[in-house]
């Protein structure tokens, strides 16, 4: 059998990236409306500050404005709070980013919520997960499994009806939220994680596998259906075979499964890409929907014929 195509998110990130600056000037043209995030640090996590200026950088190449708020790690949470409630008032800022994770002191949960939910370009707020969770075309999606399901779609095709999907991880940001879309594409949904019974035997039933459980290369090649779909959005940090250095692996032990799947994405450069070209996305929709302009259609990404019915009703969908 032939080795898996290699799923590229790199490339369609940079295609969203572009549909994206598109949008932005259209809404420029039509309302006078430049859209803006909130992007807040708190602390000085290595990773967090990469990711952060990413973010930043990537708002300004695509038209859009950057409100940064970069805050000590011993910031009170009250201070964050009523740091949250001015933005929640700011006509400016469309979006608001809360980089994860937040020091100890700070409740997330706490925090996320206070995000009036329209704002919420993470799609973190409850109110978005349960407008996902109901189907409702208002809901703003967690940008790493709104990333992979464009990424699926754009393998697979759009009909994904009848497929065997198992989501393998159940975290709140990207496990839970995966499968919501994944059923409301008509995909047959197993959810599975570290305590489900003969793991391997379950994703080897499945059509389409996304691993999230932020394990290093849990999943093997014999894991999977022989032409399977394998979406990968670990991003896990390994030392290298040189001393002192790391590399990159994902949830997916890629050599074994590239020589039994039909496509997979490679770590990096597969979905993680996505995330930030997805918050961009999302950034631009929260603005549309502020100036009651039309929502890009990849924001709502509703793979089913309900969705698309309400969508078509709006006039959203392409
Ligand atoms: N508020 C949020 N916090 C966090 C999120 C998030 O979506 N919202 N996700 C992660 C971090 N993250 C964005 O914030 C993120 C992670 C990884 C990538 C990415 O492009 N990864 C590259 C590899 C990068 C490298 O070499 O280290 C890839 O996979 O190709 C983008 C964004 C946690 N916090
Ligand atoms: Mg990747």
């Amino acid at each position: 059998m032939a080795d898996a195509r290699i799923i590229d998110g790199k490339a369609f990130a940079a295609g969203l990236r572009a549909r994206v600056a598109d949008g932005v000037a259209a809404l420029k043209a039509s309302h006078g409306v430049t859209p803006g995030l909130a992007v807040v640090l708190v602390g000085e996590d290595p990773a967090s500050q990469v990711y952060v200026r990413s973010k930043e950088r990537a708002l300004v190449d695509l038209g859009m404005n950057s409100f940064d708020h970069h805050e000590p790690a011993d910031m009170a949470e009250s201070d964050l709070l009523a740091l949250i409630d001015r933005l929640n008032a700011d006509p400016a800022v469309h979006g608001i980013l809360v980089q994860l994770p937040l020091p100890r002191h700070i409740d997330s949960q706490k925090v996320l919520g206070r995000i009036v939910p329209e704002k919420d370009a993470d799609g973190f707020h409850i109110v978005n997960a349960g407008l996902l969770a109901t189907g409702q075309p208002g809901a703003i999606v967690p940008c790493t499994p709104l990333g992979s399901l464009l990424l699926i779609r754009d393998t697979l095709g759009r009909d994904l009806k009848g497929k065997r999907a198992l989501v393998l991880g159940r975290s709140n940001i990207v496990g839970k939220p995966m499968a919501q879309l994944l059923l409301q594409a008509d995909c047959t949904v197993t959810m599975a994680h570290s305590r489900t019974a003969d793991l391997p035997g379950e994703c080897r039933r499945a059509d389409i596998l996304v691993a999230a459980v932020g394990r290093p290369e849990m999943v093997r090649g014999d894991w999977i259906k022989p032409g399977a779909t394998v979406i990968d959005v670990g991003i896990n940090r390994v030392p290298a075979a040189e001393p002192g250095k790391t590399r990159l692996v994902g949830d997916v032990a890629f050599d074994e499964a590239v020589k039994v799947a039909g496509a997979i994405t490679p770590v990096p450069g597969g979905v993680g890409p996505m995330t930030i070209a997805c918050l961009m996305l999302n950034t631009l929709a929260a603005a549309c929907r502020a100036a009651g302009a039309p929502v890009p259609e990849e924001a709502a990404a509703l793979g089913n014929a309900q969705g698309n019915a309400q969508l078509n009703a709006q006039g959203m969908a392409r």
